[in-house]
């Protein structure tokens, strides 16, 4: 195999994301429910025989070593694997929105390079060396929603109802690190139990890092309140900025509905970025790392 072409790497959305504690090294303790959605990223890999590792940006202009190829240089020394790569990626998921973008090229990284490669990695070895790249790296690499506790790298799935979310991301967009800084921010939420979020996904929890990203801008507060005057619901994902709304027929808002999406897109506002999602009962490429 020398090529992969048209390669998804989904964005996530937080259904719900509790804040339980802090360790010792400053990162915290999180519960969550994590479901991929059909935004995407889409990447290209062409093996290069050089050892060579290249990144072409096809839309917007990523950081010079972004989390693409640094989770191929993570595998590529880890394996001791003399093959490069060209990745081509076309940007789709808004960077810094709480959908887990970057973390999701990564992921795909990992899963492509070990097909291209040949090297057959078991996907928790992948997830063992994705955390290092980043706290949602292991997530990403399937094989779909789930039940996340640690910093993240504590998974068990969990079977979800289809659902449609209308996501919005505002024109601003909010460093993790700074959320997880702020003085707003409890980190004292009780811990739950999966049987409690299962009982009624759609409004089970709160998000705990959503105070101290409106302190931080007013724009998450605008987005939220722009959702809640058409679907009666709202949330952040992850640190945000993006929020979104269950998109249902119980609050009159059935995506189904013809031209709905496209009234909705007209009326956001200048600047801001939104879109229809679907939660992904599995992650598209959860057949390609072996359990
Ligand atoms: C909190 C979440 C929930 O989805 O936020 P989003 O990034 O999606 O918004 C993620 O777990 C984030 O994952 P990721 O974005 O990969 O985080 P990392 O790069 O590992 O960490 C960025 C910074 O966030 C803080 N951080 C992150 C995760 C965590 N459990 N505790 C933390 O305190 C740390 O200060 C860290 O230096
Ligand atoms: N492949 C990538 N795509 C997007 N952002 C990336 C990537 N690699 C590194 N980054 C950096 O990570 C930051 C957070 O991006 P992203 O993962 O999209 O946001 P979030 O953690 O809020 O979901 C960006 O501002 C950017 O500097």
């Amino acid at each position: 195999m020398r090529a992969l072409y048209d390669v998804p790497a989904p964005a996530k959305l937080n259904l719900f994301l509790h804040v339980l504690g802090r360790r010792d090294d400053g990162y915290h303790l999180l519960q969550s429910v994590f479901v991929p959605i059909d935004w995407m990223d889409t990447l290209h890999f062409e093996r290069r025989d050089d050892g060579q590792l290249r990144r072409h940006d096809l839309t917007e202009p990523l950081p010079a070593d972004d989390l693409c190829l640094r989770a191929a240089r993570a595998l590529q020394e880890a394996s001791g694997c003399r093959w490069g790569v060209d990745i081509s990626i076309d940007k789709q998921v808004p960077s810094g929105a709480g959908m887990g973008g970057g973390s999701s090229d990564a992921a795909t990284v990992l899963l492509a390079l070990n097909r291209l490669w040949g090297l057959h990695w078991p996907r928790a070895r992948l997830q063992a060396l994705g955390q290092r790249l980043g706290a949602d790296v292991p997530f990403f690499l399937g094989p779909g929603p789930a039940w996340v506790e640690g910093i993240g790298e504590r998974l068990s799935p969990v079977a979800l109802p289809a659902a449609d979310y209308f996501v919005v991301k505002p024109a601003v967009s909010l460093p993790t690190r700074e959320i997880f800084a702020h003085p707003l921010l409890a980190r004292d939420t009780r811990a739950a139990i999966v049987e409690d979020f299962l009982a009624d996904p759609a409004t089970f929890g709160k998000n705990d890092l959503q105070a101290a990203a409106r302190a931080l801008s007013d724009e998450v507060g605008q987005a939220g309140r722009w959702l809640e005057a058409r679907f009666g619901n709202s949330r952040m994902t992850g640190s945000g900025s993006a929020v979104f709304a269950v998109v249902s027929a119980r609050n009159g808002a059935a995506a189904a509905a013809p031209g709905k999406e496209a009234r909705w897109l007209k009326e956001l506002p200048a600047g801001w970025v939104g879109r229809l999602c679907r939660g992904l009962e599995q992650h598209p490429l959860s057949g390609w790392a072996s359990d």
